[in-house]
């Protein structure tokens, strides 16, 4: 006797499974949607999750990596919404510890804390790990935002919320957002894009009152006199954003530099 000799409301799918309300009812609940009569359809929501086999190239494919981009921007969002005050600090991975740069990026991240800010970083070694260590060691809070790399690499030991990226975009994103100022100390390409980027967006006016300080004018002034010299010299910017940046070699004015404009409101 088949099935739906046994019960109307009980039908086969086209692999034999019986489906349908064993009850009499011929109504389907999946989910929000009502299915009755002969709309009903084989299986449940979380069978057809759950069951199912099936190619799965997907997972490579744009609308998929959107998904995964939207679902950093939710953690991100998430895990520093409530984080209160803070300034980031930039640096070369490739500072050793110990090394009298190291030792300022400490004293840096002491600093911010005692001025009342959570310091956040790149979460990576060198002088990222120097102003979370400074930030940890002054009981404050020390953020780590990593970034996937293709060789091995964690969170410092210093960070006491971290964040894992896949996406330098998103990543550069939770830098401005979550911060009222950048510190940047000497570093190479990384350190460079994250300014310019802080640079571009207070250029263009698509953040507003947001104060950077470069530490370290031997690094620096080079890059300032090229601005200054070459770029705005032949008309590639405007004088006045010469402005958008402060150098100093004094952490106490670099915090003072820094945190002004949260200061004055
Ligand atoms: C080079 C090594 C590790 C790199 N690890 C990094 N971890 C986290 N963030 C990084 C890393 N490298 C670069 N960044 C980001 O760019 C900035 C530093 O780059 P730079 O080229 O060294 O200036 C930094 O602020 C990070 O946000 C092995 O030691």
């Amino acid at each position: 006797m088949s099935s739906t000799e046994r019960n109307e409301a009980v039908e086969v799918d086209v692999e034999g499974r019986e489906y349908g309300r064993p009850d009499g009812r011929s109504e389907q609940v999946l989910g929000p949607v009502v299915r009755r009569r002969d709309q009903m359809v084989p299986g449940t929501t979380d069978q057809r999750l759950l069951d199912t086999r099936g190619p799965s190239d997907w997972v490579h494919s744009d609308p998929w990596r959107v998904l995964r981009i939207q679902s950093e921007f939710v953690e991100g969002f998430g895990a520093l919404a409530e984080l209160g005050p803070a300034i980031s600090v930039f640096g070369s991975a490739r500072t050793p510890a110990g090394s009298p740069e190291y030792e300022t990026g400490r004293r840096i991240g002491a600093a911010l804390v005692d001025a009342g800010y959570a310091v956040i970083t790149g979460g990576g070694p060198g002088a990222m790990e120097a102003a979370n260590r400074g930030a940890s060691e002054a009981d404050g809070v020390s953020v780590g935002l990593g970034i996937e790399l293709p060789f091995e690499q964690g969170l410092n030991e210093y960070v006491n919320i971290g964040v894992n990226f896949r996406y330098f975009f998103v990543r550069k994103t939770m830098f401005v957002k979550y911060a009222h100022g950048f510190v940047v100390l000497p570093g190479g390409f990384g350190t460079l894009d994250e300014l310019f980027e802080a640079l571009t967006l207070l250029q263009t006016g698509k953040v507003t009152r947001f104060p950077i300080v470069l530490f370290g004018s031997a690094y620096w002034s080079g890059l300032a006199d090229w601005l200054r010299e070459t770029m705005i010299a032949q008309g590639k910017a405007s004088p006045h954003d010469e402005q958008l940046f402060s150098i100093t070699d004094d952490v106490d004015e670099a915090i003072a530099l820094v945190t002004r404009v949260t200061a004055e409101g």
